[in-house]
């Protein structure tokens, strides 16, 4: 483990109420007590078990945070933090889980490494219990929180990596190759011989990445992967995940407020919102589900008024450029065919909603009506 004096322990909830005991939990997974034996993703999706990879049932996390409330007396109050939440995740899938701040997603995180206590409901992660087998989990699981790092502050990477292999217990032989794919892959060569607290954010990143892989761990939780990189480190982390859940069958949960690391890598969104699942399914079905609208790019021979177009709506119009509003769940041919028919039509594209306002759009409408 890390010399917890040598390197940084940035506290998410610095600034938050005392808490009670159960709460604090540290950053880091527990080292596993009994060798890496070796459990690479099956081709059933189960896994041979006929369970999903991650099963989370009416989870609910209640934190009771106790104030000063005068000179002596402290009051209690109760922070629900999750409330009721369920999901099944297969092997091999790799889910985006989202929401806005203190929506209940480290907590959701945190219950599923065991570092957390559930309040309430089941969980199941490939099989154990989290919070009863924390240090049995720990071998099957990867864990990355972009806030914090798990590596030894003042060490090379390198020696870093020689000390997470002892501490997974990972065979010589599977360690190099892990180490040596992810050396690639994450352009790390040459940080190996630089300390862990000369690195840059992004070099960090990946670092801490490639850290979490070592030990071939089934399913992988990134809290934040991509937060404060810049365009290229945020393309290399996307890409290297990519690759590591097409090739290695590695399930995925991915929690950001980068819309963008949802887009590019997560065909499912699991949404969060005041500890409630709001949403779960297809990333292409949240541009439909909240009254979004798609927009067609008219381009026409010549300037014209704004055109006149049943079922959708001009919005803005440049020189013989107009764009035309209409809902995401409407089917766009009928409407590009009647532009054709009555309009002198030279080209048309179609824009989808942008995430970011469907998502935008589902929280605010979410407040307004009151947030359950
Ligand atoms: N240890 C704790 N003690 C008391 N309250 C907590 C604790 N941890 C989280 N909370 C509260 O639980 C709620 C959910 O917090 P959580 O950190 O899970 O949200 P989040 O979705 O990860 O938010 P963010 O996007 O801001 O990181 C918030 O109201 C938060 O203040």
């Amino acid at each position: 483990m890390p010399d917890p004096a040598s390197r940084p322990a940035p506290d998410p909830h610095r600034g938050r109420p005392s808490e009670t005991a159960d709460t604090a939990g540290p950053a880091r997974v527990p080292a596993p007590a009994a060798p890496d034996r070796g459990h690479r993703a099956a081709p059933d999706p189960s896994g041979g078990t006929g369970e999903p990879l991650i099963v989370a049932e009416g989870l609910r996390k209640v934190f009771t945070v106790r104030r000063r409330a005068g000179l002596v007396r402290r009051s209690r109050t109760e922070v629900r933090a999750v409330e009721e939440v369920g999901f099944r995740i297969d092997r091999g899938e790799m889910v985006g889980y989202i929401g806005p701040n203190g929506a209940g997603k480290s907590t959701t995180i945190k219950m599923l490494t065991g570092i957390l206590t559930p309040t309430a409901g089941t969980l199941r992660v490939a099989g154990v219990e989290p919070s009863r087998d924390r240090t049995r989990l720990a071998r099957r699981i990867g864990v990355v929180f972009g806030q914090r790092t798990t590596l030894w502050w003042d060490l090379p990477l390198r020696d870093s990596y020689a000390l997470a292999r002892r501490i997974y217990r990972v065979e010589p032989a599977r360690f190099r190759r892990n180490l040596d794919r992810c050396v690639e892959l994450l352009d790390l060569a040459e940080l190996l011989p630089v300390p862990v607290r000369q690195l840059s954010l992004g070099q960090r990143m990946r670092a801490d990445i490639a850290a979490a892989l070592l030990h071939d761990p089934e399913v992988l939780y990134l809290d934040e992967p991509t937060i404060g990189l810049d365009v290229v480190s945020k393309a290399t982390v996307r890409s290297f995940l990519r690759e590591l859940n097409a090739e290695q069958g590695t399930t995925v949960l991915l929690t950001t407020h980068d819309l963008g690391d949802i887009e590019q890598l997560c065909r499912r969104v699991i949404v969060i919102d005041h500890g409630r699942i709001v949403h779960d399914g297809d990333l292409a079905l949240l541009h439909g589900s909240d009254g979004g609208e798609r927009t067609l790019v008219v381009d026409l021979e010549r300037e014209l008024p704004p055109l006149t177009v049943p079922g959708a709506r001009t919005v803005r119009v440049e020189g013989p450029r107009q764009w035309l509003s209409f809902p995401a769940t409407v089917r766009a041919a009928p409407l590009v065919a009647a532009i054709a028919r009555d309009y002198p039509l030279l080209d048309l594209s179609i824009r989808e909603p942008d995430i970011e306002q469907v998502i935008g759009r589902m929280y605010a409408a979410r407040r307004g009506a009151g947030g359950h």
